[in-house]
C-alpha cells in the first residue's frame, strides 16, 4: 500500500480490519514503530472525529502528529497550474505541498468538494494536487469523493456486530438535510461494503442517484420501506444531487429514519458517520436507543487510522 485514498482489495480490507482489531485490544502494541516519525494532518475543512482520532492513532504508534488548519491558519493556496497569482491566492500548491513533503513521513489531507464544479470534484482535483506535489505517502482524511478512513471504521464496526452464521443485509438510506452535502461518505461506504463482499441495497428519492462508479454492485430500491425489510445494518446519510450536481432535490421529512421505519427490521443496527442533524436526518429515539452504533463507529476511527498509518510505515 503506497497511499490510503480508496478501497483497494478485499484482502487488504481484511488485513486492515484484523490489524485495527488487534490495536483495539492493545492500543500500544506497536508503540516503538513510529518513533522519530511525523504525520502532518492538513485540514481545508472542519473536523472533530478525524482530527482527534488520527492524532490519537499516531500517538499510539509512538509517532508525532502535527495539525495544520490550512483553511484558517495557512496561506491561501493556488491550485491551478500556470496561474498568474495577482488575486487572492498567496502560495502555489506546488510549493506548499513540496515543503510539507519535506517536513513529514506521511501527509494526511482533508479536502471537501466545491459541489459547484463536477468535473474538478469527480477527479478529486484539490486532493490530487497535494498527492502530486508532496512526494510522500498520503492518507485521505476525506476528499471530494471518498472518506476511506470512515469506511474502514464502518467495516470494522460491521464485523464486530455481525452474527457469525449469516451474511448481513446492509442498506444505505438517503436522509433529508437543509444543506448541499458531499457524496464522499456515501460513495466510500458503497465502495467498501460491496468490495468486502456484503449485500448492499441503496435507497433514495428519485434524482439522488450516486455516481454509478460507486453504486455499481449494489441493488437500487426507490421504495424505502421495501429496502429496509430484514436489514441488519442501516447506514443513514444525506447527499446532494450528482446528476443535478450539488443540488437539493428533496427535503421530504418522511425519509428521516424513525422506529416506525424499522418495524420489518427488528434486529437492524443503525449507523451514521457523524456529525448528525438530530430529528432532521435521524430521530432522537434511534440515536439514543439500543440500535445505534454511531459511538462505536466513532471509537473505531482511532483503530482504523492506526492500522492505516502502521501499514504505511511498513
Ligand atoms: N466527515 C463527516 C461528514 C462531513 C460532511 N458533513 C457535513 O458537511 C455536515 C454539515 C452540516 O450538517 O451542516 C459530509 O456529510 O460529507
Ligand atoms: N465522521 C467524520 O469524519 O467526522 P469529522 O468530520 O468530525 O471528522
Amino acid at each position: 500500500m503506497k497511499h490510503f485514498t480508496q478501497f483497494e482489495s478485499k484482502e487488504l480490507g481484511q488485513e486492515l480490519i484484523d490489524l485495527a482489531l488487534s490495536y483495539k485490544a492493545n492500543p500500544r502494541l506497536d508503540l516503538a514503530k513510529g518513533q522519530g516519525k511525523r504525520v502532518g494532518c492538513i485540514f481545508l475543512n472542519p473536523s472533530l472525529r478525524t482530527r482527534v482520532s488520527t492524532q490519537i492513532a499516531a500517538q499510539n504508534l509512538g509517532m508525532e502528529a502535527i495539525v495544520l488548519n490550512m483553511d484558517k491558519e495557512g496561506w491561501a493556496l493556488e491550485m491551478k497550474e500556470g496561474a498568474i497569482m495577482n488575486k487572492g491566492t498567496v502560495e502555489h500548491i506546488k510549493d506548499a505541498a513540496g515543503v510539507l513533503g519535506s517536513y513529514f513521513d506521511i501527509l494526511a489531507i482533508r479536502a471537501f468538494p466545491s459541489l459547484t464544479n463536477r468535473e474538478e470534484d469527480v477527479n478529486d482535483f484539490v486532493f490530487g494536487q497535494f498527492v502530486k506535489y508532496c512526494g510522500i505517502p498520503v492518507v485521505s482524511l476525506e476528499s471530494a469523493i471518498r472518506h476511506p478512513l470512515q469506511s474502514l471504521a464502518d467495516q470494522i464496526t460491521i464485523r464486530e456486530f455481525s452474527l457469525e452464521k449469516k451474511k448481513p443485509k446492509v442498506v444505505l438510506t438517503w436522509a433529508p438535510h437543509i444543506k448541499a452535502i458531499p457524496h464522499a461518505v456515501a460513495n466510500s461506504f458503497a465502495e467498501w461494503t460491496v468490495g468486502m463482499g456484503h449485500d448492499l441495497t441503496i435507497t433514495h428519492p428519485a434524482g439522488y442517484e450516486l455516481d454509478p462508479k460507486f453504486s455499481q454492485g449494489a441493488t437500487i430500491e426507490h421504495n424505502q420501506s421495501k429496502a429496509l425489510e430484514d436489514a441488519d445494518f442501516v447506514y443513514v446519510k444525506n447527499w446532494s444531487g450528482f446528476n443535478d450536481y450539488g443540488k437539493i432535490i428533496s427535503t421530504d421529512p418522511s425519509w428521516m429514519l424513525t422506529e416506525k421505519h424499522l418495524k420489518n427490521a427488528k434486529n437492524a443496527k443503525v449507523m451514521h458517520c457523524l456529525p448528525v442533524r438530530r430529528n432532521l436526518e435521524l430521530s432522537d429515539e434511534i440515536l439514543d436507543g439500543a440500535r445505534s452504533l454511531v459511538q462505536k463507529q466513532a471509537e473505531n476511527r482511532i483503530y482504523a487510522a492506526q492500522a492505516v498509518i502502521s501499514t504505511l510505515l511498513g
